[in-house]
C-alpha cells in the first residue's frame, strides 16, 4: 500500500484511540510552560519547512466537531472564559475565549499558532477554512500579538499533533481578530508616516503582495483619508477577488472625491457580485468624467450584454466559442423565466412548478455556477486522503475542494452568501432563518453543498476525468429529481440551462435526473444519499418488476464480461435474453440500451453499417421514450454521422434534425454537440 495511505491510516487510528481514551476526560490539565510549546512547535514547523515543496490544501472542520454553530448570537450574549477552565472535546456554550497570538502562526492543515489569554497559560490554537490561498503568509492573517476572540470555543484532541489539544476554529466567523497596526494612537495626522506606508503599499502591489499591500495601505489610511489609498486597497482587494471590501474601498474613494479609478473599482466589484445594473451606473460614471476611457466602454457593453442575458436572450454562439476546455468559468448572468414559481411540494421540500401552460422546447433558467471546481484544479493527493480520513468520507478532489472555494466567496460577496443560504441544507437548519451573509457556518454550508452539488456534465468533456468537477448553482438547485425527467440541463463550463424536454401543463412540477438511467439498485443508492426515494413512474413499474430485474441485471453482468470478445451474433443472442426479461412491461424498457449499444458496435466494426444503424435507431427510440435526453441526441448524432460518412446525405440530414430539436436555440448547436463514436 502506498506509504502516505499507511501513514493516514497510522494517523486515523491514533486520533480514534486518543478520542476514545479522552472521552471521559474532565478539567485539562496542561503543562502550561511557553518553552514546552515552543519546543513543541518548532518541531512541527521542522516537519512542515521538509515538506515545503509539496503544496498541500487546508482542510476543513471534521465531524468530530458536532459544535453548532453561534455567530447568529452576538458577542453580548457569551460570558469569557479562560483556558483553566476549560475541558477537552467539549464545546463550551455561552463562552467565548480571548486571548493573544503567542507565536508566527504557520500552516500544516489549518494556521497553527498559541493563544495566550489574560492568565498568561497558552493553549495550540488552529484556524480552518480562513483563507483559501495557499501562498499567503500565514503571519499576514493571524499577526503576531493580536487578540483574537473565540466564540463557544472547543478545545479538541489535535489530529496532528500526537496527543496535543488544540483551541480549534472551523467556522471562521467564530473568530474575531484584532490587528494590531503598530501605530500609537498619539500619532496623528503624520504625513511622512502616510507616505512612507502607501509608498510601501504601492511597492507590495507592484510585487503582487496584495495581501501584504492591503495592510500596508491600511496602515497608511490611519494617518489619512485618502482618496488613492481607498481606490488602491481596492484593486488589491479586488486582485484577490475580495469583492465586498474591494467595493467599499471604492465607494469611500469616490465618497471622499469623485474620481474615475473609484467609480471604475466600483463598477468592478459590483460586476464581479454580479450586480449588473449598478455596475453600469458606475462606469457611466467614469465615463462622465472622463469619455476616452476605453476600458470603462468595454465594461459597459459587457454590462449590457448581461443584462440582455438576465432577460433570457443568450448568444449561443458566444456560449459555445466562449466555454470549453480553455474556459472552465464563463461570464455570464442569471435568468429565470416568468412561467415558473418555486412553491412547497409535499414530502421533496420546495420544488418548482409551471404556472401556466409551458410549450417544449421553453428556456426556463440560465444559471451560472455560484462555485465550482474541477478535478485538475486540485493540488494535492495527499491532502485528499487526510481530507476523506478525517471527516470519514469518500469525497472527490473537487468536492472538497468546491467547498473551500463556496466558503471563500461567501466571505466576500453577500449577494452570493445569502443564495447559498437559502439553499437546502438538510432537515436540521432552518431554511427561513434569515442569516447575517457575513457569518460562516462550515457545517451548514457543508451540508448545502452535499445536497445541492452536481458536476457540470458539459457534453465537450464528458468522458474525460480531470474534467469531472463539483459546482453549486441557485435556481437549479430548487429543481426535484425524477428518473423521468421533464426538463433538459445543457452545460457550458459552469453555466447551465433548464428548458422543458415536452409540453408541460399548468401546475406540474419540473424536474430534472440526478443521475444516469442506471439499474433500480443503483439510482436508489444515490438518491439515498441525497436523502429521498424516487416515485416517478420508471421507479414504481422498475419495483414491481423486480424478478425480471433481477435477472435482467445477471445477463447485463454476463454481457460486460464478454463484450469485446464476443462477436456480433453471441451478443445479439444476449440482447435477446434482456428482451425476454421485458416481455411483460410494454414500456421504459431503457436497460436494452447499453447492450443494444454494444451490439450496434460490433456490427459498425464488421462493417455491417446497416444493422448497425438499426440498433442506434431502437437507441434512440427507447431513450427517447425513457425521458433519456442525453442518449437520445448523442444517439442521434451518431446515426446523423454515420449516414454522412456513408453519403446518404438525405437521411444524415434528417437525424441532425431530429438531434437538433431537442436544442433548437441556436443553428450552430450541432458544433457544440462532438460526440465520438466509442461512447458506447
Ligand atoms: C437539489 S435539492 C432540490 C430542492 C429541494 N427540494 C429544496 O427544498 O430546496 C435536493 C433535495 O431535494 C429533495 N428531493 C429531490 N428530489 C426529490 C424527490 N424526487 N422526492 C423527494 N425529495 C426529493 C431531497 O431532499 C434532496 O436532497
Amino acid at each position: 500500500m502506498d506509504q502516505v495511505l499507511e501513514n493516514a491510516v497510522e494517523l486515523f487510528k491514533k486520533i480514534e484511540e486518543n478520542e476514545k481514551k479522552n472521552q471521559s476526560i474532565k478539567p485539562f490539565l496542561r503543562p502550561g510552560s511557553k518553552s514546552f510549546f515552543e519546543h513543541d512547535f518548532r518541531i512541527r514547523m521542522f516537519n512542515n519547512n521538509s515538506n515545503k515543496n509539496k503544496k498541500t490544501i487546508e482542510l476543513k472542520q471534521t465531524y468530530t466537531c458536532i459544535k453548532k454553530h453561534t455567530s447568529y448570537k452576538k458577542w453580548e450574549d457569551f460570558k469569557k472564559i479562560t483556558l483553566k477552565e476549560m475541558y477537552v472535546n467539549k464545546v463550551h456554550e455561552g463562552r467565548y475565549l480571548e486571548g493573544k497570538v503567542a507565536y508566527e502562526p504557520f500552516f500544516i492543515t489549518a494556521i497553527q499558532s498559541l493563544i495566550q489569554d489574560e492568565n498568561g497559560d497558552l493553549e495550540v490554537f488552529s484556524v480552518y477554512n480562513l483563507n483559501r490561498n495557499y501562498d499567503e503568509d500565514p503571519k499576514l492573517l493571524l499577526p503576531l500579538g493580536a487578540t483574537v476572540r473565540i466564540k463557544e470555543p472547543f478545545l479538541k484532541m489535535a489530529a496532528s499533533g500526537n496527543g496535543m489539544f488544540s483551541v480549534r476554529v472551523d467556522s471562521p466567523s467564530d473568530l474575531e481578530i484584532v490587528i494590531l497596526t503598530e501605530i500609537p494612537k498619539s500619532i496623528q495626522d503624520n504625513s511622512i508616516l502616510y507616505e512612507k506606508f502607501n509608498k510601501d503599499g504601492n511597492e507590495f502591489f507592484s510585487q503582487k503582495k496584495f495581501l501584504q499591500a492591503i495592510r500596508s495601505y491600511t496602515k497608511a489610511l490611519t494617518f489619512k483619508d485618502c482618496v488613492k489609498s481607498y481606490s488602491n486597497r481596492a484593486l488589491a482587494y479586488l486582485k484577490l477577488e475580495c469583492f465586498q471590501s474591494a467595493f467599499l474601498d471604492a465607494e469611500k474613494s469616490v465618497h471622499l472625491e469623485p474620481n474615475e479609478k473609484g467609480y471604475f473599482r466600483l463598477g468592478l466589484s459590483l460586476y464581479n457580485m454580479r450586480q449588473f445594473e449598478k455596475s453600469l451606473e458606475q462606469f457611466e460614471k467614469c465615463l462622465e468624467l472622463n469619455s476616452k476611457n476605453k476600458e470603462a466602454k468595454q465594461e459597459i457593453k459587457k454590462c449590457h450584454e448581461r443584462i440582455q442575458e438576465t432577460k433570457g436572450i443568450y448568444d449561443f454562439s458566444y456560449l459555445i466559442r466562449n466555454s470549453g476546455k480553455d474556459n472552465l468559468r464563463i461570464d455570464v448572468a442569471d435568468y429565470v423565466s416568468d412561467k415558473i414559481e418555486i412553491i412547497d411540494i409535499p414530502k421533496k421540500g420546495k420544488g418548482v412548478i409551471a404556472k401556466v401552460d409551458i410549450p417544449k422546447n421553453t428556456l426556463l433558467v440560465g444559471s451560472k455556477a455560484l462555485s465550482i471546481s474541477y478535478d485538475c484544479e486540485f493540488l494535492s493527493r495527499y491532502a485528499l486522503i487526510a481530507y476523506n480520513l478525517l471527516n470519514r468520507t469518500v469525497d472527490k478532489n473537487s468536492q472538497c475542494l468546491n467547498l473551500l472555494n463556496l466558503i471563500y466567496k461567501m466571505r466576500n460577496d453577500p449577494f452570493l452568501s445569502e443564495q447559498v443560504y437559502k439553499l437546502y441544507g438538510g432537515n436540521n437548519f432552518d431554511r427561513d432563518q434569515k442569516i447575517n451573509p457575513s457569518i460562516i457556518d462550515t457545517e451548514r454550508i457543508e451540508n448545502i453543498q452535499t445536497f445541492n452539488a452536481f458536476k457540470a456534465e458539459d457534453f465537450r468533456f464528458i468522458h474525460e476525468k480531470n474534467f469531472d468537477s463539483s459546482g453549486v448553482w441557485y435556481y437549479p438547485s430548487y429543481f426535484n429529481h425524477s428518473c423521468l425527467e421533464n426538463c433538459m440541463r445543457i452545460y457550458f463550463s459552469d453555466f447551465v440551462i433548464i428548458y422543458t424536454g415536452r409540453d408541460i401543463k399548468q401546475g406540474e412540477e419540473l424536474t430534472v435526473s440526478y443521475f444516469p438511467l442506471e439499474s433500480i439498485e443503483e439510482r436508489e443508492k444515490i438518491s439515498k444519499q441525497f436523502g429521498f426515494k424516487c416515485t416517478c413512474e420508471i421507479c414504481e413499474m422498475d419495483r414491481k418488476d423486480s424478478v425480471f430485474n433481477k435477472k435482467r441485471q445477471e445477463i447485463l453482468k454476463d454481457i460486460d464480461k464478454v463484450k469485446d470478445n464476443f462477436d456480433s451474433k453471441k451478443i445479439a443472442s444476449l440482447v435477446e435474453k434482456v428482451r425476454n426479461t421485458y416481455k411483460q412491461r410494454h414500456k421504459y424498457k431503457y436497460d436494452l440500451i447499453k447492450p443494444i449499444g454494444y451490439l450496434g458496435n460490433k456490427l459498425l466494426q464488421e462493417g455491417k453499417v446497416d444493422e448497425g444503424l438499426k440498433c442506434y435507431i431502437e437507441i434512440f427510440d427507447l431513450a427517447k421514450e425513457s425521458g433519456y435526453h442525453y442518449i437520445a441526441i448523442r444517439t442521434a448524432i451518431i446515426i446523423a454521422d454515420s449516414y454522412q460518412a456513408t453519403f446518404r446525405l438525405n437521411e444524415a440530414k434528417i437525424w441532425r434534425k431530429k438531434a437538433h430539436d431537442y436544442f433548437p436555440f441556436d443553428p450552430n448547436f450541432k458544433d457544440y454537440l462532438k460526440v465520438s463514436q466509442s461512447f458506447f
